[in-house]
């Protein structure tokens, strides 16, 4: 946002965006250029070089090498939470703390029992303040087989066949991240597509890839059950090195429906045939980013929260915890749950 622009910014919602690394970039880019109704005001990374730099293209946009610093920055409204999984706890309390509203990218936490603090905290907030990223919901295709599944014309769904493939992930990546963070798209997306709840977890290896970093069985086949009795497997393979493919489909009793083939312009040349594959989500999810994001501020400036709720966030931490126990045993290991409290209904 240039500065010419700055009248018109007195009635957009001002924005920290905490952690600057891939996705934090990728959402300050977005709110600055694509997004209306926002601005960044603030950025947060305890890599202070790297926030700077984000900060020093976008007028009036401060940087903070410590994110409770960016949340009480002049002009922040609200708050974009990009760190890595272990860190939004503290960020989300210390923003339910001074009342601000929250997108937070997935996983809302990689644990439970950090789900239910934050839990604890919004509802002593009183009203709802945080949206998690899981913007799946957001993509086109998903939306088309969630309609599909809703009109029931295909029947009831039996089984979601789900592949989930990177083409490699960053260096810090540990094998229960293959779960809670990776896997945690799709128990969030087969319980909103399916409106049902995960029930159980079992986890099969091949052979890992040669491809896999060490002390990563790579890939993994998740299996899960939900509480109506639908059998979801997953294949992540997070090195698979070609591209990266989100791909569901669903077998239903009357027929099926398959998202995540489409990969634009088919070329026939001799002797082949073929088109291009994404190679990251950036690519992949562009269109849901954006409208993750502005659906997100356009909630915020009326006073409300939609998307993903922190319930959706805990219910999602429930699945991975059960996941990352069964990948750890070999055991089939049954998803617990506290009861859902009334504010989130
Ligand atoms: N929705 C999606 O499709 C999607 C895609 C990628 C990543 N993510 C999620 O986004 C988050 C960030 O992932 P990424 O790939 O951008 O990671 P990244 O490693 O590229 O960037 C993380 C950044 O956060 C900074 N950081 C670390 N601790 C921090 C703290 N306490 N406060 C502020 N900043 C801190 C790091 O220095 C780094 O710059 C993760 O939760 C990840 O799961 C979501
Ligand atoms: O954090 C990323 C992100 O959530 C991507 O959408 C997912 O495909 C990757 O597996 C995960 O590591």
């Amino acid at each position: 946002m240039t500065s010419t622009t700055t009248a018109t910014a007195r009635n957009t919602l001002g924005v920290a965006v905490i952690g600057t690394g891939t996705m934090g970039a990728d959402h300050v880019r977005r709110i600055d250029e694509v997004v209306s109704g926002a601005r960044v005001m603030a950025v947060a990374d305890p890599d202070e070089a790297r926030a700077k730099g984000l900060a020093a293209g976008i007028d009036g946009c401060t940087a903070h090498a410590d994110a409770t610093a960016a949340l009480d920055a002049p002009g922040v409204e609200a708050v974009l939470i990009a760190s890595p999984g272990p860190a939004h706890e503290e960020t989300l309390l210390a923003a339910l703390d001074r009342g601000l509203p929250v997108l937070c990218e997935k996983p809302m936490t990689p644990d439970t029992a950090g789900a239910l603090r934050v839990l604890e905290a919004e509802q002593a907030h009183g009203t709802r303040r945080i949206q998690v990223g899981y913007m799946r919901r957001y993509d086109t295709e998903y939306a088309q087989l969630k309609q599909v599944l809703a009109a029931g014309e295909l029947g009831r769904a039996l089984m979601l066949h789900c592949r989930h493939r990177n083409v490699s992930v960053h260096s810090y990546f540990t094998e229960p991240m293959l779960i809670n963070d990776s896997v945690a798209h799709e128990f969030d997306a087969a319980r909103w597509l399916l409106d049902q709840e995960i029930a159980a977890v079992t986890v099969l290896r091949p052979t890992p890839s040669r491809h896999a970093a060490a002390g990563i069985g790579d890939p993994q086949l998740v299996v899960f059950e939900t509480d109506a009795g639908v059998l979801v497997d997953v294949e992540i393979f997070a090195t698979a090195g070609f591209g990266y493919q989100v791909q569901a489909e669903a077998v239903c009793e009357n027929g099926t429906a398959r998202i995540g083939e489409a990969h634009g312009l088919l070329t026939n040349t001799a002797g082949r045939w073929g088109g291009p594959i994404a190679q990251d989500y950036i690519a992949r999810f562009a269109d849901a980013y954006d409208r993750e994001v502005q659906a997100w501020v356009d909630a915020t400036r009326r006073g409300e929260v939609t998307g993903p709720s922190a319930w959706d966030g805990y219910a999602v931490a429930a699945a991975c915890e059960a996941g990352v126990e069964a990948q750890r045993t070999g055991q089939r290991v049954a998803v617990e749950m506290v009861d859902r409290p009334a504010f989130y209904r």
